[in-house]
């Protein structure tokens, strides 16, 4: 049995997606996201599972920072997970006056808490678990929570299904240290991060070279690389396997636009998408043209 980190303590979204995502294995908690990934990095844990990205709030911005500082590390699987919320009260509880969870969470249910909870004081935790347990030491009055935290922490039910958008979700990745990678599936997709320089067009070059090839963007985030202001790092996700010639072909040209580019993982997607690929986009145009190259080198004209 493997040792899985997860971004906790029990009864968040994540570990729901880790039980998902590594059934059977062992799994461990972790207070925040930076110490799910520090497990893997440290050889604590072989894989840990942590959120990316929430169709309401997007990219879950600890996630990201994470995967790009210290020893990198890939993706190798994906779950969505459709959002939700409880909100939890101590027994005996008659006035609200403050609200705690993850800030993704509250943003999830400002108007529900505006309508239901008027007046009462939105406070942030570290995780939406971690407001169920603040909850119990008498710390706050209510958490929004996943509904399986009412089944973990001493706490009364006072709604169920709370949430402002009603089919939001949220997807969450399955990461390790680099080593073999999923085989492609022929619906994959493929993560990179690039700090392309601080000059007219950087950011347009690397897309474009997605573009020609007619490579589908899926997501796209920017963060600060904290040492200038002004200058970010570019986390871009594609369809699309590292295995096939054309995803090879434009991080090829992807490096040689940006020295400072990490591969961030190939696996298979969870939304069930196809493959956008244009015409002369295919896998075979891109081999059949590296042959056709080769065999003008040695002189044949094919
Ligand atoms: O706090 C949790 O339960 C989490 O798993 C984190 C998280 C997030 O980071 O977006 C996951 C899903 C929900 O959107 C709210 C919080």
């Amino acid at each position: 049995m493997s040792r899985i980190a997860y971004f906790g303590p029990r009864g968040t979204f994540t570990e729901q997606a880790a039980r998902r995502l590594a059934p059977g294995e062992e799994l461990i908690p972790a207070e925040t996201i930076p110490a799910a990934l520090a497990a893997v990095r440290s050889g604590e844990a072989a894989a840990a599972c942590v959120p990316i990205e929430n169709s309401v709030e997007g990219a879950v911005t600890a996630t990201l920072d994470s995967l790009s500082e210290a020893e990198p590390l890939v993706a190798v699987a994906e779950v969505l997970l459709p959002v939700h919320f409880s909100v939890l009260t101590r027994p005996g509880t008659t006035e609200i006056r403050t609200v705690a969870s993850h800030p993704h969470a509250l943003a999830q249910v400002r108007h529900w808490v505006e309508a239901n909870l008027p007046g009462a004081r939105p406070v942030a935790t570290s995780s939406t678990a971690a407001a169920a347990v603040a909850v119990d030491a008498g710390e706050f009055d209510a958490a929004v929570t996943a509904p399986v935290a009412a089944e973990h922490y001493p706490l009364d039910v006072l709604a169920t299904e709370v949430a402002d958008v009603c089919d939001a979700k949220t997807r969450f990745l399955l990461v390790r240290l680099p080593g073999e990678l999923p085989e492609p599936t022929g619906a994959d997709r493929t993560s990179i991060v690039a700090a392309a320089t601080n000059r007219t067009g950087a950011l347009a070059e690397l897309l474009t070279e997605l573009a020609v090839r007619g490579i589908n963007l899926t997501k796209l985030d920017a963060r600060p690389t904290r040492n200038n202001f002004g200058e970010y790092r570019f986390f871009i996700d594609f369809e699309g396997h590292v295995a096939e010639p054309r995803i090879g072909d434009v991080l090829a040209a992807l490096r040689r636009r940006c020295r400072n580019v990490r591969f961030l993982g190939s696996h298979p997607r969870a939304d069930d998408g196809t493959t956008a690929v244009e015409q002369g986009a295919a896998n075979e145009d891109f081999t059949e043209a590296i042959d056709w190259v080769e065999s003008v080198r040695k002189g044949a004209q094919a």
